[in-house]
């Protein structure tokens, strides 16, 4: 398994330029100018998850022939797999299918193999699925490439590669390869491997400019990250390249996590006739949180509230947001001189070391994270008590960020334990917000005088 051919091994992410912490002179001006690379934010979520994220929500299925019984299973026996890919299912650790498996893979194992369109949100199953059916559907004996994957970044190529990795570690004679930049195959030559997965340039290189890969060989076509894919100039276009490349009866299967018209417009494109499965998101609530604001009128002010508050009250573990990476650096800094075990999650890290400041936490080896939104953007985690504003959430244009008010202290219903959010004002401007916000969801936030150590230990109980 895994005959990876790299001529040149770089993890870097694309959305960074280097790796090294500077900082620029404008980073005061500048709100928070990290880009928002929505595939950075899907490898980060990938590196840091490791179990299935919990949903109530009820999956919907639209079968593409109606009158066909709906199959679904509770167990991985049910499917009837290779007893190989069975032993590998259950070394990671799985013991029944996960809610979208329960339906997505039946179909996808059916004969004749049917086309699939699903959608969920990361962490809920959708790789897991698509590589058990990639690996189901091989045939070893077969010296040649049937099985093809395209991912958004090389990256997340890797982590793909990674679970066919895991999963058929005890089916041996599946080989996969990597097309991907770097990955240097002679002229001439044609892929062995049965499962090829890649980026989409690379991807249609293989298929059709160099003729690594007879395409009309291919009986499994995975699209990954569909809404992830359509961010980057010209991976649309190349998609939809290789796909019709492919044979009539090629399976195409289409994941992604969310479902905006432009996905579906682009999913539709690439999978005829498909049964679609949606999972709906957990709906995040501010039901269970108490919120409250603080005024001041600095950041040291700011600073030295915090500080009352950690005074009077324990927190198991907090998150702070801060607007800049500048106030995030010179908050962390702060709080470490005051004995706090404090890690920052800041926008000139590279992905990995992201990852490894927010596992870190998970684990409880540091109780405050200070970071930026824009770090820690779809980040769950769940045991975090308090969720501190030290600046509130706004737009590029200053105007309140409602979606991310509610994503930074927001639990998901079911599943919410009580928490506490704190709103640094330290301005009329700043003020104004926080009333919108206040309107917008119609919950009152309360006013603490955190000079007042009896009123701070009331907001705990
Ligand atoms: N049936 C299962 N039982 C237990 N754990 C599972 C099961 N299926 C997947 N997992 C684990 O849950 C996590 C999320 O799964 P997976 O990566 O397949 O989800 P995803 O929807 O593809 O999310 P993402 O797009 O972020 O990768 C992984 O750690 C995976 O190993």
């Amino acid at each position: 398994m895994g005959s990876l051919r790299l001529t040149e091994n770089r993890l870097a992410p694309k959305a960074e330029t280097n790796g090294s912490v500077t900082h620029r002179a404008d980073d005061d001006k500048a709100a928070d100018e990290d880009k928002e690379d929505v595939a950075v934010q899907s490898l980060l979520n990938k590196l840091i998850r490791s179990s299935l994220v919990n949903t109530t929500n009820q999956v919907e299925v639209l079968q593409r022939d109606p009158s066909s019984p709906l199959y679904s299973v509770k167990s991985f026996e049910q499917l009837r797999l290779k007893p190989q890919l069975l032993q590998g299912v259950y070394a990671m650790g799985f013991n029944r299918p996960s809610r979208i498996q329960e339906n997505a893979l039946p179909m996808m194992l059916a004969e004749p193999p049917q086309n699939l369109i699903a959608q969920s949100q990361s962490g809920t199953g959708k790789t897991a699925a698509f590589v058990l059916a990639m690996l189901s559907h091989v045939d070893p004996a077969q010296t040649w490439t049937q099985c093809l994957c395209v991912s958004p970044t090389y990256e997340l190529a890797l982590q793909t590669g990674k679970v066919i990795e895991q999963m058929g570690q005890f089916y041996p004679e599946v080989k996969l390869s990597y097309a991907i930049r770097g990955n240097k195959v002679e002229r001439g030559q044609k892929i062995q491997e049965h499962i090829v997965i890649g980026t989409p340039g690379t991807v249609l290189d293989w298929c059709h400019k160099l003729k690594f890969i007879d395409p009309k060989k291919i009986k499994v076509f995975v699209l990954d990250e569909a809404d992830v894919m359509i961010a980057t100039q010209g991976h649309q276009d190349q998609s939809i390249r290789i796909q019709r490349l492919l044979p009539r009866d090629c399976q195409m299967l289409l994941f992604s996590a969310t479902f905006e018209d432009s996905v579906w417009r682009f999913a539709e494109r690439i999978v005829p006739d498909p049964n679609i499965i949606k999972l709906k998101r957990e709906e995040e609530t501010l039901d269970n949180i108490k919120q409250y604001y603080v005024l001041c009128n600095s950041k040291e002010e700011k600073f030295a509230a915090l500080c009352n508050i950690y005074g009077a009250i324990t927190i198991a573990q907090a998150m702070i947001f801060c607007h800049t990476r500048k106030t995030a650096g010179w908050l962390a800094g702060e709080l470490s001189r005051e004995g706090h075990q404090v890690a920052l999650l800041s926008g000139e890290m590279v992905v990995e070391q992201r990852a490894a400041v927010i596992e870190r936490f998970r684990e409880g080896k540091e109780k405050v994270l200070v970071t930026t939104n824009v770090c820690a953007r779809g980040i769950d985690v769940e045991q975090v008590s308090v969720v501190i504003n030290f600046d509130l959430p706004v737009d590029k244009d200053g105007n309140p960020n409602n979606e991310t008010y509610l994503h930074r202290i927001g639990r998901t219903g079911r599943f919410g334990k009580r928490g506490l959010a704190i709103n640094m004002i330290d301005s009329k401007h700043s003020m104004n917000i926080l009333n919108k916000i206040q309107e917008h969801f119609n919950k009152k936030i309360e006013k603490l005088n955190t000079d007042d150590l009896d009123e701070i230990e009331k907001i705990a109980n």
